[in-house]
């Protein structure tokens, strides 16, 4: 039988958030869907279905070694869209597999593909082994029995020509293609599933797929280096602490110096970029923003990749203001901000002995540090 798999990997993955689709987002040093792909390496017809606009990210990801083809509005669409690209290619078989499902072993694939040698259709899953509630407003409202109930996974197997008929017959709304080939009449059979197979869904679900990756102590240092001009005004915010002086800091946001060398530090430990890439100063909203959002996103995306902060250490450069009265207060907002003990947060000042711009009080430059833990 000529077998081919057809990854689904065009939707935007909202639940899981963060700055590109989760197909997009790095495990490991690798895009998500790479890790998927890399699954079925041995298998000879890869199609990969992509959004529109991400096309040309895919041939430079994958260049030849798969056929791409667009996605649609909705998972259904987009399987759609595979299958009438596969019509008349000569395959009998077919898999259909979630581009947020990295971790899909051997064991699964052959599961399926056996299953198939005798059944129309056939698809791995669990049983459900917690006990099922209903709820409402916070309260159990009841028990649900969960014998015969099973959590489905990827990827999914037909005889192609049925699979095909049978989307082409679907309304659409479907949360699976097993759902699209019961709709049609055909009969398919539960392969066993693994609990490694999940699918990458929410940003939490990102810590447990590095985990699952890993295993070893992973230590990061990062380090960030920011520097803002004076321009007329009374006072400069640094780490959080507004601190009278003679004159301000120009910049986009509150010109925090010191928050933004520290959050570049976090950014570099997860070989993240920068706060620009994140927050590009050409985007309006930032204007006059509170420097504490950028801090925190930096500090969430850490902690969505299985990191905690081991320590962090900051260091002021001017002559003016003095920044040793007001050191203390600017560990707390960064510990307060960063959900840190005090005791790993520094923060200190050197002068530059009048040396340089920062000798000559034409602005204040900040380097900081960070030390970032997955156990
Ligand atoms: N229009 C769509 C929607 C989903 N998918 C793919 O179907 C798989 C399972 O869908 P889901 O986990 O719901 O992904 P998203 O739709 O991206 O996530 P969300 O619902 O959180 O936005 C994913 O690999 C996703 O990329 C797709 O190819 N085309
Ligand atoms: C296809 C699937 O992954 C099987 O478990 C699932 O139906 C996708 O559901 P979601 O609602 O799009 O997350």
């Amino acid at each position: 039988m000529t077998v081919a798999v057809i990854i689904v990997a065009a939707g935007r993955g909202t639940r899981a958030g963060g700055a590109q689709p989760k197909q997009w987002q790095m495990l490991a040093g690798k895009p998500v869907l790479a890790h998927t792909v890399a699954a079925f390496a041995s298998m000879e017809r890869i199609v990969v279905v992509l959004h529109p606009e991400d096309m040309a990210r895919g041939v430079a990801l994958f260049g030849g070694t798969v056929t791409l083809c667009a996605g649609g509005g909705s998972r259904d669409a987009s399987v759609r869209n595979a299958l009438e690209m596969l019509e008349g290619s000569g395959v009998s078989k077919v898999l259909i597999h979630d581009g947020a499902r990295p971790f899909v072993s051997p064991e699964v694939i052959d599961g399926v593909l056996k299953a198939l040698e005798t059944a129309p259709a056939a698809a791995p899953a669990l049983p459900v082994s917690d006990a099922l509630w209903t709820g409402a407003e916070g309260q159990v409202t009841g028990t649900q029995d969960r014998s015969g109930l099973w959590r489905a996974q990827t990827p999914q197997g037909f005889d192609f020509d049925a699979i095909l008929s049978a989307h082409r017959a679907h309304p659409g709304g479907a949360a699976d293609d097993v759902e699209v080939a019961r709709a049609a009449g055909l009969s398919v059979a539960i392969t066993r599933g693994s609990e490694d197979n999940f699918k990458i869904t929410y940003p939490e679900d990102f810590a447990r797929a590095e985990r699952q990756l890993g295993g070893k102590m992973d230590i990061r240092l990062g380090h960030g280096y920011d520097v803002h001009a004076f321009e007329p005004g009374d006072h400069v915010i640094l780490c959080g602490v507004k601190v009278p002086h003679s004159a301000t800091l120009r910049g986009h946001s509150d010109a925090d110096v010191g928050m933004h060398a520290l959050t570049d530090a976090i950014y570099g430990a997860l070989a993240e970029g920068d706060i620009g890439r994140h927050f590009p100063p050409s985007d309006p909203q930032w204007k006059g923003a509170a420097s504490e959002i950028f801090l925190d996103h930096a500090v969430k995306l850490a902690e969505t990749r299985g990191f905690r902060i081991g320590n962090v250490d900051v260091t002021l450069i001017c002559e003016r203001p003095k920044i040793g009265p007001h050191a203390l207060e600017m560990a707390s907002a960064l510990a307060r901000i960063m959900g840190m003990e005090p005791g790993r947060i520094s923060v200190k000042a050197t002068t530059s002995e009048r040396l340089g711009f920062t000798g000559r009080e034409e602005g204040i430059a900040a380097i900081a540090t960070a030390t970032l833990i997955k156990e």
